[in-house]
């Protein structure tokens, strides 16, 4: 979504397991805003300061200049009225807060670009990334490379021994696994009917 014409803004989200290229995406399509002569402003939240305080960084020492926040209020409070594109990485420390700025942005005029995982080491969605799909224009769903079997990955298997939702890390304590070699632990058997195709929820007749 390069182009659109007059001042209309608008959400795309670029979502997926670690390891999948969100942060290269969202920097290929920053800097290709600036190529465009598109003023920018991007920013990570202070929870991540795994390779540098004030770039975004990705696996691949892919950089890119950041501006760092406490949460979604501090973007608004440091963004400059001319600005047009706005770079959000690891929305999935930003709260859930980060779907109303989101949407203040882009009713403003505001191309706002947010990287962020889908999903947490037990394959759940996490918050507030669904919630941001929902009111976003552009979805772009990026896939990793499974660490045991090389075919495609959606999944982050967690390989420390934490029940945490957050539990900031990269190679060592995550790896990227395919659906079929994720192992989000000690699966919860009550909750699953393989020999019939529908998921069973808590409190649901085993034999029913
Ligand atoms: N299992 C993997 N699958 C794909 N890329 C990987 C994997 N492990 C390391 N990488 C490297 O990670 C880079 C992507 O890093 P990054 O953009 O930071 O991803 P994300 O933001 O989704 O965690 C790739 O270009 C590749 O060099
Ligand atoms: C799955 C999962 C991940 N995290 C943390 C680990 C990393 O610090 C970030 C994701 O970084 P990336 O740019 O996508 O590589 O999130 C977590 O806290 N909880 C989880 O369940
Ligand atoms: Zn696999």
């Amino acid at each position: 979504m390069d182009f659109i014409s007059g001042h209309v803004g608008w959400i795309e989200v670029v979502c997926g397991p670690m390891f999948s290229g969100k942060s290269e995406e969202l920097i290929r399509r920053l800097r290709r805003a600036l190529i465009a002569r598109k003023r920018v402003q991007v920013f990570k939240p202070v929870i991540d300061i795994r390779y540098s305080a004030d770039e975004i960084v990705s696996h691949a020492d892919v950089r890119m200049r950041s501006e760092v926040v406490q949460g979604p209020a501090e973007i608004l409070t440091r963004l400059d009225w001319r600005t047009q594109v706005v770079g959000i990485d690891e929305a999935n420390f930003m709260g859930q807060d980060l779907v109303g700025v989101a949407q203040q942005l882009a009713d403003s005029g505001k191309q706002v670009i947010i990287a962020g995982l889908d999903t947490d080491y037990m394959g759940r969605p996490f918050p507030p990334v669904p919630d941001l799909l929902c009111v976003a224009e552009s979805i772009t769903k990026t896939l990793a490379i499974c660490l045991r079997c090389g075919n495609p990955a959606k999944h982050t298997q967690r390989l420390v021994d934490s029940s945490d939702l957050i539990v900031v890390g990269a190679t060592g304590m995550y790896e990227a696994r395919c659906r079929h070699c994720f192992d989000p632990g000690a699966p919860r058997q009550e909750y699953l009917d393989f020999s019939s195709p529908r998921i069973m929820s808590p409190g649901t007749p085993q034999n029913g």
